[in-house]
């Protein structure tokens, strides 16, 4: 992976930067939406929204695209072809600027600083910073605002990352893989403060995660990208009602002819056990144990299936893009 540099806040953000055209607009537009690394796309046709309010996971296997959607999004690529609005404005103008933070895989800290300078900086350079919450985080983690930023673990750095993020008072709240490096107790932890920081002022979030079965409980909206191309996106719930996950015994490798009239997602055989992914066309017929999926077992058959046919909810859908390929 690689990434391009951070710009987590900066003086671009100037006052008045909460512009009205944002009212009711998605939180992010793409349409026909494309970025070109030299020869090879890293993402390309994309055409989705997501709505303003969500916790949206972005999911998809490594190399997919999610660190550059991302990148998109906060203004440091530019979209090869197509285009991609942040509540209604393009990502490099000063309203877009001013309504987004992002924390890279790289947290966007100085070694050299303290904590408290650290929240310092962001005071500065933010018109519209929030020093209480991004206190209130810190002070959660236990971490001495005379810490050498340099000094503190993982877990602390990124607490410290997310505090200068929420300071920020962000519509939009970018996160790549902010848990990656955390264990199990502090990744609790810091979902915790992160989900009441979410609740306590309605900031979207957009965060790609590999922890797929820890974000069931927290995001209400998915986001899959494998390829560079969207494959799933809308309401989790949505999504997994869309889904039927069948098993029987039998022994035919491309599953029973009863199948033929859905869209399968993949198959299983492990022995004479078969199991499938589906997504019902009508009603399913022949001997089936059937149930829901979950969220990991919907995106682990995705992902075994990466040519599946998309799914996007009503409200991720855009019209078809004039500038897509
Ligand atoms: N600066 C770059 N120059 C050239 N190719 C790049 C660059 N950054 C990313 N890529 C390529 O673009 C594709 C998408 O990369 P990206 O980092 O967006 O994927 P990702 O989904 O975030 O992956 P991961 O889960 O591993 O972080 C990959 O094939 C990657 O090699």
């Amino acid at each position: 992976m690689n990434e391009p540099a951070h710009r987590p806040f900066g003086p671009d953000d100037g006052p008045g930067r909460i512009a009205a055209a944002d009212d009711g607009a998605p939180a992010l537009e793409a349409r026909g939406l494309g970025h070109r690394f030299r020869k090879h796309w890293a993402l390309r046709d994309c055409d989705f929204r997501l709505p303003a309010g969500r916790i949206c996971a972005l999911v998809g296997p490594n190399g997919a695209g999610k660190t550059t959607l991302l990148s998109l999004a906060a203004d440091l690529l530019e979209p090869t072809r197509g285009r991609l609005r942040v509540f209604g404005d393009a990502p490099s103008t000063p309203a877009s600027r001013g309504r987004v933070a992002f924390m890279g895989q790289r947290k966007p800290l100085y070694p050299g600083f303290t904590v408290a300078e650290m929240l310092r900086a962001g005071r500065e350079l933010n018109p519209d910073w929030d020093h209480a919450t991004a206190e209130r985080l810190v002070r959660q983690g236990d971490i001495s605002f005379t810490a050498k930023v340099g000094t503190l673990s993982g877990g602390q750095r990124t607490r410290v990352a997310l505090a200068l993020a929420f300071g920020k008072r962000p519509r939009l709240l970018l996160l790549d893989e902010p848990m990656s490096d955390l264990d199990p107790l502090v990744r609790h932890e810091i979902t915790a403060a992160l989900m009441s920081e979410v609740a306590e002022h309605g900031t979207t979030v957009l965060m790609s995660t590999h922890m797929v079965s820890e974000m069931d409980q927290v995001c209400d909206y998915l986001l899959m990208i494998t390829g560079g191309r969207v494959r799933l996106a809308g309401e989790v719930d949505t999504i997994l009602a869309a889904h039927t996950l069948l098993s029987s015994r039998h022994r035919e490798t491309d599953g029973p002819p009863d199948l033929a009239s859905h869209i399968v997602v993949s198959t299983k055989t492990v022995g004479e056990h078969f199991s499938a992914l589906i997504r019902p066309q009508g009603p399913v017929t022949g001997r089936w144990a059937r149930h829901e999926p979950g969220l990991e077992e919907l995106l682990i058959a995705y992902l075994r299936a990466p040519d599946s046919t998309p799914l996007l909810t009503a409200s991720a859908r855009v019209e078809a893009s004039e500038e897509a390929a």
